[in-house]
């Protein structure tokens, strides 16, 4: 009887997962409580409060994950193994530093340094570090943040996770941009993209960040032109990465650089819309750089009675901010403990690499890995290249569909706006194809403007359902900014393979049924 029920569970979590991969989140809430409701086993709970509390939090709903959090880590932290343990308390501090419990984020961060230094998790022990200057940063205390970035940069070579490295450097370089560092702080951002460029790291989020800094940097140093074109591509790529924090930021620092320019009126309109944003969802230290982005507005337009008022506000923000956080705890004490942690970790890490060297070290393999990575990507869209494509097709067992995806009129777009604005497009779509595919597909740029997107089941109607989907993706992006007054659309034939197709037997017939989309009109699918 136990085994009839586990299986009918393990169904409702795949489920779950899968309403979630489609975006419709309230049913993927139901679904994993039903499936925690019949959950027995430890290992199931475990796998049910995983997905509530991400549920949770995608949804915004901060307490009822922050709950989940607190149950899931006090299950995990009787386990051995404590690398679950780590991932859910560092999640656990994520929460509660949005939900602004500043303390109990702080004291969480505690916890993941003296696990991770225990365990010699040095990527634990740095994500601690970083969480702590994140929180001295919210109150403004930027010159002790730095020192905490510094000890995790000391940390640097230790580090396995590539994100883990890219976000450091990032949170580093937000940090110098507050204490007006401008050459350090673009030159660690130069440094940071030359290595997500040898890392491979495709992240919309990441490049949204990248250029929303350096676009601070350009406006600080009155190149406001420059600003306003690295904001656009900021603002296509937090669009794309779905991040609302950063799309805000982007949006008021925009906000910025035009009341700079002179268009204040424009930009008070917009940083009042965006206000009531924040304030709906409650995210009270981009409320007061609103205040202070509009008191800047008030004050350049002449409107200083409204600049004062503004400035009140953001200053009243921050007194509430202030009066959350125990600074003293927060300041030396906390230094004084990663220091102590700093030689546990060292022998736990020495313990650990002995035992890798017997087998493998790490180092190798991960330059293995990327070896691996860089010939199978393409450059100029950061996925996967025709190589790519070809050897995963000719090992491919199973049976599967592909679509052959073509930009429609793209000679136009080069012609009409440059070829640079052409590779932009390019950039856009592989980003779109990669946000909009299921995680057990994969999409390749086949060459010039054509991709293909590989597709793990083989029947149409699923076939058929991707390709519209990204049809529409691509048909509903918002493309004023790169290609203003025109829209870019795609056409796609689809395919399956049959069992005794050849690989090019499927691509010619994919190939057909793209050219019977183009010559029926373009921005259309067909299939054969
Ligand atoms: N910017 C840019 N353009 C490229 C790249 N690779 C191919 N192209 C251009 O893509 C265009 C393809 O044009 P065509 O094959 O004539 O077709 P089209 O204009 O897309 O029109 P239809 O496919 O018939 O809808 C050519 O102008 C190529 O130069 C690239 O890497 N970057």
């Amino acid at each position: 009887m136990g085994g009839t029920a586990l299986s009918y569970d393990i169904d409702l979590l795949t489920q779950a997962h899968h309403a979630l991969n489609q975006g419709e989140l309230e049913q993927a809430l139901q679904l994993t409580q039903s499936f925690l409701h019949d959950a027995q086993e430890q290992h199931e709970h475990e796998l049910g409060l995983r997905l509530l509390a991400k549920l949770h939090f995608k949804l915004r709903d901060l307490s009822p994950a922050i709950k989940t959090l607190e149950k899931l880590t006090s299950l995990l932290s009787r386990s051995k193994n404590k690398h679950d343990y780590l991932i859910a308390q560092q999640f656990l501090a994520r929460c509660y530093e949005e939900d602004t419990r500043y303390q109990e984020s702080m004291l969480a961060w505690l916890e993941v340094g003296s696990v991770g230094a225990s365990v010699g998790d040095e990527d634990a022990f740095v994500e601690a570090l970083i969480g702590i200057a994140v929180l001295l940063e919210v109150v403004n205390d930027h010159k002790r943040a730095m020192r905490f970035y510094n000890k995790a940069q000391s940390h640097r070579e230790g580090i396995t996770s590539a994100p883990l490295k890219l976000r450091l450097n990032l949170c580093q370089a937000a940090c110098l941009i507050f204490l007006e560092q401008y050459p350090e702080a673009s030159e660690l951002l130069d440094r940071t993209e030359q290595e997500a460029v040898k890392a491979g790291v495709v992240d919309a989020g990441y490049r949204a960040e990248f250029y929303l800094y350096h676009a601070r940097i350009c406006r600080a140093q009155s190149k406001l032109d420059i600003a306003a074109n690295l904001l656009v591509k900021a603002q296509h790529h937090s669009q794309l990465a779905g991040y609302v924090w950063v799309s805000n930021k982007v949006q008021f620092e925009k906000c910025v650089v035009s009341t700079l320019s002179g268009k204040h009126d424009p930009a008070i309109e917009q940083l009042q819309a965006s206000l009531e944003q924040v304030q709906q969802a409650n995210l009270p230290i981009l409320e007061s750089e609103i205040y202070d982005a509009l008191s800047l507005a008030f004050g350049n337009k002449g409107d200083f009675q409204s600049a004062l008022e503004c400035e009140k506000k953001a200053h009243a923000i921050e007194v509430e901010l202030l009066k959350k956080v125990p600074i003293s705890e927060l300041g030396q004490n906390c230094f004084r403990r990663f220091k102590r942690w700093e030689p546990e970790l060292e022998t736990e890490k020495t313990k650990l690499e002995n035992l890798a060297l017997k087998t493998k070290t790490q180092s190798q393999k991960a330059m293995v890995n990327r070896l691996e990575r860089d010939v199978y990507i393409d450059p100029l869209t950061r996925i996967h290249n025709r190589r790519w494509l070809d050897i995963t097709l000719a090992e491919k067992q199973k049976s599967y569909a592909l679509l052959l995806i073509d930009v429609d009129h793209f000679k136009g777009v080069n012609d009409n706006y440059s070829h640079q604005i052409g590779d932009q497009v390019l950039q856009c779509l592989a980003s779109i194809f990669s946000h909009n595919i299921r995680q057990d597909d994969a999409v390749a740029r086949y060459g010039g403007e054509e991709f293909v997107v590989l597709l793990a089941v083989s029947d149409k109607a699923q076939a058929l359902e991707t390709a519209e989907r990204l049809r529409l993706a691509v048909q509903n992006y918002d493309w004023a900014d790169l290609v203003p007054g025109r829209n870019i659309t795609i056409s796609a034939g689809a395919a399956s393979k049959a069992d005794q197709d050849t690989v090019s037997d499927l691509l010619n017939r994919a190939d057909r049924a793209l050219y019977s989309a183009k010559h029926s009109g373009r921005n259309q699918v067909q299939y054969q």
